[in-house]
């Protein structure tokens, strides 16, 4: 193992059924990965020969290699070194299966596999969900992935879930294609916020995934990937249960933990199956002040992009030309809600947010629903703001926005992410 900090020009020559795994940490620094010969890939997605593939600060890397290959890589690398032991072979066959399922649900043109992802924190479940739907689109499918990780998902903010039809592979340097994806607010960034909102949420995102699948045969019997939370525990075990039961998954991959995979096993009805798969001995534990920095990023790659820059536009709105809202309530005891009200009622009351300082540096979702009269929760969300300013006297506030004045006309709904402009 290198981790002397000195710049590197290094060259790997890798075994069959071995990877190369190598993190990149100083500040601004830029890494660059070429293949030189052979065959690689990088979490499902192949490498083109000779083509230089860049990685920024923060990035946790591992290039896995079938045949044998050799990578070249230039830059301040903090830590590289070449693993024999991986249970790539167990997620080869996991994929195996799941397109069993995929070619039986095409011929009988019925639902493919609905799979859901399952583990604690930093076991490698988003890579495990890339990797399977990396190689199911390799293989023609059209899978959707659906991502109910709201503190560390891969589509959209911190603080929504999502789906996406995955049409091609993942760019090995920025992930899935962001086109068009199905977003819900949710506003927390953790589903113990509000567990009740979230298990709303889950409840109608799975019913919409279900009717766009029957719309897109392809789709449907590709099947979906779910990413979840690593909130396993009590309450988190729970929503668990609740989002197999929503999205009536037929397999469940544990990944890691066998304590889960038994209380699964115990409670999930006999037609899912639930299969233990021991985590990638790569996957890099983060600790809570990367994984702050980790939804810092995925807010400022949403307004300025990422390889390709995008420009926001900046401009100011009144006060008196804004519908604010907030899901939830602060929560109360049963015995002081209105007659026939429980306390859960609250954590899906709409309240009325007045604009002020409080919203300073909030991100703010940009929601369909035009006015409380429709269904708010249940709408999804048409892409995201940020007040950087304030002005108490002139009653505006400054907002970032991915398109030109003016807002659309409809409500936005405050979320608890927070995201300070620096450009
Ligand atoms: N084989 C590997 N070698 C090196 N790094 C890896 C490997 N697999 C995954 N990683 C990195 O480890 C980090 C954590 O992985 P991942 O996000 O998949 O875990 P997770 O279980 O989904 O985490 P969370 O608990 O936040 O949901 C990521 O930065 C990922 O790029």
């Amino acid at each position: 193992m290198s981790d002397d900090k000195t710049p590197t020009n290094q060259e790997f020559k890798l075994e069959p059924d071995s990877e190369l795994r190598f993190e990149v940490e100083s500040k601004n620094e830029k890494v660059t990965l070429e293949l030189k010969s052979g065959v690689a890939e990088v979490f499902g997605t192949e490498l083109v020969k000779g083509k230089l593939y860049t990685f920024t600060t923060g990035a946790k890397i591992a290039v896995f290699t079938w045949r044998g290959c050799v990578v070249e890589l230039k830059g301040k690398v903090d830590v590289s070194y070449v693993a024999k032991e991986t249970p790539q072979v167990m997620y080869l066959n996991a994929h195996a299966c799941l397109e069993k399922l995929r070619e039986k649900a095409g011929e009988e043109n019925s639902r493919g596999p609905i799979t859901m992802v399952v583990g604690p924190t930093d076991v490698g479940k988003s890579t495990l969900c890339r990797l399977l739907l990396n190689y199911a689109v390799r293989m023609g499918r059209r899978p959707v992935f659906v991502d109910l990780d709201v503190g560390q998902g891969q589509i959209s903010i911190p603080g929504t879930i999502g789906a996406l039809l995955v049409e091609r592979p993942a760019s090995v340097e920025e992930g899935f294609s962001q086109q068009a994806p199905l977003v819900y607010h949710f506003g927390h960034k953790a589903p113990n916020g509000n567990l009740t909102l979230y298990n709303i949420l889950v409840t109608r995102l799975a019913e919409e995934v279900q009717e766009r699948m029957q719309a897109n045969r392809r789709a449907n019997a590709s099947g979906v990937m779910i990413n979840t939370c690593g909130w396993v525990k009590g309450d988190g075990y729970k929503h668990l249960t609740h989002v197999a039961q929503a999205f009536e998954v037929d397999v469940i991959i544990v990944l890691d933990q066998e304590r889960l995979y038994n209380e699964l096993v115990r409670d999930m009805p006999a037609f899912v199956k639930v299969v233990f798969l021991p985590k990638n001995g790569g996957v890099v534990e983060r600790s809570s002040g990367a994984r702050a920095e980790a939804r810092d990023a995925r807010v400022r790659e949403y307004f300025y992009g990422m390889r390709s820059p995008l420009y926001p536009h900046s401009f100011d709105v009144r006060f008196n030309e804004t519908k604010i809202y907030k899901i939830g309530a602060p929560s109360l005891p049963d015995s002081c809600m209105p007659l026939g009200m429980k306390a859960e009622d609250n954590h899906t009351k709409l309240v009325a947010v007045s604009a002020g300082t409080n919203l300073l540096h909030h991100v703010l979702a940009v929601s369909f629903a035009a006015s409380t009269e429709d269904d708010v929760i249940r709408s999804n969300v048409a892409g995201f703001i940020c007040v950087t300013n304030v002005d108490m006297e002139r009653q505006t506030m400054t907002v970032l926005c991915p398109q030109p004045r003016p807002l659309p006309k409809t409500l936005l709904l405050l979320s608890d992410i927070q995201f300070m402009d620096s450009h």
